[in-house]
């Protein structure tokens, strides 16, 4: 599929569930977010029937995301489905790693081989800080097991937050020395509203690479690693893994732009910085076909905008769903 701008979309973010076992403050409220009811999200045979249409329409990445999608009930058989469809070249989940260690092997049978992890901090009281109430071990064995089973690539997605791990971006481009890791700075965005209480702490990448550069030496650009995303990759001499940016707000990449998003509750949005939505969710229950359902996805992505320059502008005041029921 080709948009108006000319951008080649191959790629369908599929977020699996609104819900979530951490609530970060930049991605969720700090009394959580009401869950919509079980009849609003798409069931797996239904996020399956659309998934086999994108895949009739060209696209063929996916990455599960969520909430947390690991939560998800019957998310292994779903991915095992997903993984089994013809045309599929590339298929992997972004997780906060809480349930890694105990459903990784899992996962690896389904045929995934890859997975993004999300992690702000190595300091464990930090962690419970950021992520109201969560355990960091949880989540560093998730990721010591990944690497264990041989997931790779594995990436590390950390948000840049100046109050909160200002002082660990040297520590975490230290783990591409010791781990084949690759991790990943993201700047803060304001999507939702949850982000404003993290406002004041944003950071763009250059600070952040520049502080790596000053300790640890120059940073030589690599190759794009295995993957369908804006990260730019880095990697410091000897390393076994890499240093990726995602200038989300400071360099933003929508003229390379390939995805559209499929929310929890059955919409196509085309946009992570705008409102309008797709719903195809209605359709599929009231029995649409599949020349139907292309049609919607045609509807998405006459709607997907060139950039979000203004919505993407730090004083946005933010408003409509949160990244956690975007999926990201
Ligand atoms: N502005 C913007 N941010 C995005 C987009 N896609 C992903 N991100 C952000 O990039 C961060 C990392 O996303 P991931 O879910 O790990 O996905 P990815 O980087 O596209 O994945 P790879 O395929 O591994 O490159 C998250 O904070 C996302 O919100 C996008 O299209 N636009
Ligand atoms: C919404 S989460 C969903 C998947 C999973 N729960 C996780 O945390 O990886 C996907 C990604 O979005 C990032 N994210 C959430 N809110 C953000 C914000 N306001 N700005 C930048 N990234 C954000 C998270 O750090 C995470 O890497
Ligand atoms: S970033 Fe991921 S883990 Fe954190 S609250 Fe949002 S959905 Fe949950
Ligand atoms: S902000 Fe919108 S157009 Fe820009 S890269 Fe993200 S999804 Fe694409």
């Amino acid at each position: 599929m080709e948009d108006r701008f000319g951008r080649r979309i191959n790629y369908l973010r599929v977020s699996v569930t609104d819900r979530c076992n951490l609530r970060c403050l930049y991605c969720m409220p700090p009394e959580g977010v009401t869950a919509k009811p079980r009849e609003e999200i798409l069931r797996l045979e239904e996020i399956l029937r659309v998934a086999q249409v994108a895949l009739q329409l060209g696209i063929t990445r996916f990455r599960l995301t969520g909430g947390e999608p690991l939560l998800r009930k019957g998310v292994i058989s779903l991915i095992r489905s997903l993984a089994l469809l013809p045309g599929v070249e590339d298929l992997a989940v972004t997780t906060n790693g809480t349930l890694l260690a105990r459903l990784g092997r899992q996962l690896l049978d389904t045929g995934v081989k890859r997975v993004n992890v999300s992690l702000d901090t190595l300091n464990p009281d930090k962690f419970r800080r950021i992520t109201r109430g969560g355990d960091f071990r949880q989540v560093w064995d998730g990721i010591v097991e990944a690497l264990k089973l041989g997931f790779q690539p594995v990436k590390i997605n950390t948000v840049a937050l100046r109050d909160y791990n200002g002082g660990e971006w040297v520590d975490f481009a230290r783990l591409t020395l010791e781990y084949p890791l690759h991790v990943r700075f993201i700047e803060l965005m304001p999507v939702g509203t949850s982000w404003k209480l993290a406002g004041g702490s944003f950071v763009p990448c250059g600070e952040v690479q520049s502080a790596i550069e000053q300790e640890l030496g120059e940073l030589r650009p690599v190759a794009d690693l295995q993957g369908g995303g804006p990260a730019k990759y880095y990697a410091l001499p000897g390393a076994k893994g890499t240093i990726g940016f995602i200038h989300a707000m400071s360099g933003h990449f929508c003229a390379s732009c390939n995805r559209l998003r499929l929310t929890a509750d059955g919409k196509i949005r085309p946009c992570l910085h705008d409102q309008h939505e797709v719903d195809i969710r209605s359709a599929i229950r009231s029995g649409a076909g599949d020349e139907e359902l292309k049609a919607l996805f045609y509807q998405a992505l006459a709607l997907k905008p060139a950039s979000c320059h203004a919505a993407m502008d730090a004083s946005s005041s933010g408003s409509g769903r949160g990244m956690c029921q975007i999926g990201g």
